[in-house]
């Protein structure tokens, strides 16, 4: 802890970050980022407000959480990588402007081909206002440690549509296993999965249930 403190204290790349709230790979450092909203890589094509460097926060607790998840799958030399963690709000507000702007659709037939912006607020793909925004909610995939490939989960980290529910019957035996896998070792130590999307999970006994942060991932 001490470590931690000092390291955030002292490394110009860890700004100083909300109390309680830990970089998630100075805790997990075999786990995988690819944290999409500081890239142009995402459903809207270009960096979302508030993601100022690829870095994933999360409370303690719920990165606690997370590594006993990862330990768990580690047995197996298998890990997590994670896409998303805390979200600012200005964030969740970018999305929510974005969805308003029909004429931007840039992305639209990679990540919502069969869906009309509107909807995607409506049928619950993107929240107007995020659990991820209370910093113990996550957006995860499982990789094979030994190389960092994503094992196959019958589709991709937020392509909006049914394809993507948990419980979708359209993926093949071994996808409906690894969703299944994946699942298993989140409920496990205590997070709650959301059934339209395989892989965002919010951790049931989250410190901040009621609060919803605005400081920058940095
Ligand atoms: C946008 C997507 N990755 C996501 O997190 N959706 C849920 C519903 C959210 O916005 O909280
Ligand atoms: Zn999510």
């Amino acid at each position: 802890m001490l470590a931690l403190l000092s390291l955030k204290t002292f490394n110009p790349a860890y700004a100083q970050v909300q109390e309680d709230f830990v970089y998630v790979d100075t805790l997990i450092p075999s786990i995988h980022l690819d944290i999409r909203y500081a890239s142009a890589n995402n459903f809207i094509g270009g960096p979302i407000d508030g993601y100022y460097r690829p870095c994933a926060l999360l409370t303690q607790t719920a990165a606690e959480a997370l590594m006993a998840a990862q330990n768990e799958l580690a047995k197996f030399n298998l890990g997590l990588k994670i896409f998303d963690a805390y979200r600012p709000q200005r964030a969740v507000r970018h999305f929510v402007r974005w969805s308003q702007d029909a004429d931007d659709v840039a992305m639209k037939d990679v990540y919502y081909p069969h869906l009309d912006k509107p909807s995607l607020i409506e049928e619950g793909y993107i929240a107007a206002r995020s659990s991820h925004s209370r910093g113990s909610t996550v957006d995860v995939t499982l990789v094979d440690l030994n190389n960092g490939e994503e094992l196959d989960m019958g589709g991709f980290f937020d392509y909006f549509g049914p394809e993507s529910w948990s419980y979708a019957k359209t993926p093949t035996t071994m996808q409906r296993a690894h969703r299944m896998l994946l699942q298993t070792v989140m409920e496990k130590q205590g997070f709650v999965h959301y059934p339209q999307e395989w892989w965002h999970f919010t951790l049931a006994n989250e410190p901040y249930p009621d609060t919803y942060f605005d400081f920058p991932v940095q």
